[in-house]
């Protein structure tokens, strides 16, 4: 349906406004939002603000009032809304599995639509629930009441996946469960995003998640006004005003040391030296500021040589006692 199959592919979004009848003011009111192919992007915003109106109408559950969406430079508005929605992906925090559905039926749902042979579909779903780590022996022939919350969320990723869309569209898909299992999903989910590049729209009310996971964030106003539109770590060292430094919170330099990894820091030292803490080098800057701190040392020592904690300052641009004792 769109240019490339599975790959992710562009969403633009023009003017896009929804006034639910009766109300006195837009929903969504006069948004236009460009989301390059294969990124993640994030919606945060205030609960009402019209994060949900804005997803639901790239997939056509909510008409727009006015406005253009294109996907994959296709007018989405032209298209039939049924078939539009078989090839973008929809994970909900509501997870909408069918009751009397195995996780096996339920997953193959879209691509039985698509008219797939039973064969293909058996392995997408084999292929599916071993991508979302549940084991398929065990999992495929289960009902959804035969399941936890998180693994019933991760049944509602993979159904979303299941056809390999272009685009998918993340409604809160971890909301429901508790915080380890939150942090499992999004760790599994970040590392599947990678190799997968969708385009995905994500919505969460949790600013945390957004910095994780986005590759941009919208922080949205009501009306679903932008108030900005970056990368995590553009956010973090640059709040637009107020009203984007009220979603940081008071500890951004640590959350902007979150996202830098050992590996990009310049050492002082190109040699790792064995008497220091060691870091791996795929730790972020901030395990390493832990250890540094835990251990009452200034530097330690990853693979590719020494690293000081004047050099992690200086990665973020942020004077030394900033960091120590302004923030911890
Ligand atoms: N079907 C509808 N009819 C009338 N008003 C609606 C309808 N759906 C949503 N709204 C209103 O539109 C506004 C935006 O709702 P929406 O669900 O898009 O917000 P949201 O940002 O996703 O909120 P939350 O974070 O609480 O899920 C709210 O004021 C809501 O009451």
């Amino acid at each position: 349906m769109f240019d490339r199959d599975t790959e992710g592919v562009r969403i633009e979004l023009r003017s896009l406004t929804k006034h639910y009848p009766g109300q006195p003011a837009p929903a969504v009111d006069n948004v236009t939002l460009d989301i390059p192919a294969g990124e993640l992007v994030v919606f945060v915003g205030p609960s009402g603000c019209g994060k949900t109106t804005t997803m639901k109408m790239i997939n056509r559950l909510v008409e727009p009032t006015s406005g253009e969406i294109r996907i994959g430079g296709r007018d989405v508005l032209g298209l039939d809304p049924d078939e539009l929605r078989r090839h973008v992906g929809y994970a909900i925090q509501q997870v909408g599995l069918f009751p009397h559905q195995t996780v096996a039926q339920n997953i193959g749902l879209v691509p039985k639509l698509l008219g797939w042979p039973a064969a293909k579909i058996a392995e997408r779903v084999e292929e599916l629930l071993a991508l979302v780590s549940l084991e398929p022996s065990l999992f495929r022939d289960r009902y959804p009441r035969q399941l936890s919350g998180g693994q019933q969320q991760r049944v509602g990723v993979a159904r979303a996946l299941a056809a390999d869309p272009p685009v998918m569209l993340m409604d809160e898909p971890f909301g429901a469960t508790d915080p380890i299992t939150r942090e499992h999903l999004q760790n599994e989910f970040a590392r599947l995003q990678k190799q997968l590049r969708k385009t995905i729209i994500f919505v969460t009310h949790d600013f945390e998640e957004a910095i994780k996971l986005g590759d941009r964030i919208a922080i949205l106003r009501e009306r679903s006004h932008i108030a900005q539109y970056d990368t995590p770590s553009a956010i973090l060292a640059a709040p637009a005003d107020d009203y984007v430094a009220s979603f940081i919170g008071q500890d951004a330099t640590l959350k902007r040391l979150a996202l830098l990894q050992v590996a990009d820091l310049p050492v002082a030292y190109p040699a790792p030296d064995p008497r220091l803490p060691q870091v791996a080098a795929d730790a972020s800057l901030r395990e390493a500021l832990d250890l540094m701190l835990a251990h009452g040392t200034d530097r330690c020592s990853s693979p590719s040589g020494v690293l000081t904690y004047a050099a992690l300052c200086a990665a973020v641009g942020s004077p030394a006692e900033t960091v120590s004792a302004g923030e911890r």
